[in-house]
């Protein structure tokens, strides 16, 4: 088993691996068996890679993103707390993706079916003093992101209210997946459900019954939205299948080539490679008392598609 529990980054134990990235801040490398591969960075706890077997990557990364805080990196999958998106008083998305994480001492077992069998990480993230002056909760955030034998990846977030009062907050795992021309992408899972269009004032509308294609920007809370959807990619004859805990929402993203343009983050043209499928707290926020914890978790897996259709209809996708 390469589970990961590290006291101290300058006295490694075996199974971990540490790689400086970027602005030489440490990134942790989890590696199955059979040669897939994903780093998480310290920065932000960011996933920053996630490689299939065939040493395909799977997330998108702007080959113009910025590595330097406060900007967050465009890509891979960014955790977004206490705050999702613009609507609170805190910086976009929240802060703790602009911050070091550390590497979890207390590491400590999610459930009694834990599977020893992944590559795993415990990351966290307590507020520092100009944490608090800016939202004055005492929170403890673990985040243990891990590898499966057969590549999946899974990231568990648990956030507890340490002490003090309740305190609310949203969140997302803001997820880049990387798709060959989102022309050619479908999303199935969301068909007839209520969403929130962040294009047009929040207004509300119903979703059609057919799955969800892509031809002008699309901005979108999916309200209450079931656990498992999947994103297909006819021209790679790829299926991913996003499986969500604890988080109602999910927050689909496309800024199609005229928002793209004016980001300084993001390169000429490629929109058509990425689309943002995030598992999301977004619209009611989580409210902890005192001594309370929430859990939230995201499995992505990626299949070949051998048929672009009814993909959650398939056995072992739901
Ligand atoms: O630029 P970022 O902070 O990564 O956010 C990018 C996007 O994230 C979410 O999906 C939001 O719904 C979008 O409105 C936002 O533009």
């Amino acid at each position: 088993m390469s589970m990961v529990q590290y006291t101290n980054l300058t006295d490694p134990r075996p199974g971990l691996e540490v790689v400086r990235g970027w602005n030489d801040v440490e990134q942790v490398v989890l590696r199955s068996p059979r040669g897939d591969y994903a780093r998480v960075s310290l920065l932000g706890g960011q996933v920053v890679s996630w490689r299939n077997d065939h040493g395909e990557e799977l997330l998108f990364t702007s080959s113009k993103a910025i590595f330097k805080p406060p900007k967050a990196m465009r890509g891979g999958i960014s955790i977004c707390f206490p705050q999702f998106g613009n609507c609170g008083t805190l910086e976009r998305h929240g802060f703790a993706r602009n911050r070091i994480w550390a590497l979890d001492e207390e590491h400590r077992p999610l459930n009694h079916n834990d599977n020893s069998s992944k590559a795993s990480v415990d990351l966290i993230l307590k507020p520092s003093e100009d944490d608090l002056k800016c939202w004055p909760r005492c929170f403890e955030f673990r985040l243990r992101v891990s590898l499966s034998k057969d590549g999946d990846l899974s990231l568990v977030s648990r956030v507890r209210n340490v002490n003090g009062k309740p305190f609310s907050f949203s969140f997302a795992y803001h997820t880049y997946l990387s798709v060959s021309d989102i022309s050619e992408v479908r999303i199935e899972g969301l068909e007839t459900l209520d969403y929130l269009d962040n294009l047009i004032q929040r207004e509300r509308f119903t979703e059609q019954g057919d799955a969800i294609t892509f031809e002008s920007e699309v901005d979108r809370v999916y309200v209450s939205s079931p656990n498992v959807i999947a994103v297909l990619d006819h021209e790679k004859k790829r299926t991913f299948v996003t499986r969500k805990e604890g988080l109602p929402d999910v927050v689909v993203w496309n800024p199609w080539e005229k928002k793209s343009k004016t980001m300084v983050d993001f390169g000429d043209g490629e929109y058509k490679q990425m689309l943002c499928v995030d598992a999301a707290a977004a619209e009611r926020p989580i409210t902890l008392k005192p001594g309370e914890e929430w859990t939230g978790k995201l499995e992505l897996s990626q299949v070949p598609s051998t048929n672009c259709s009814g993909h959650l209809d398939q056995p072992g996708i739901i």
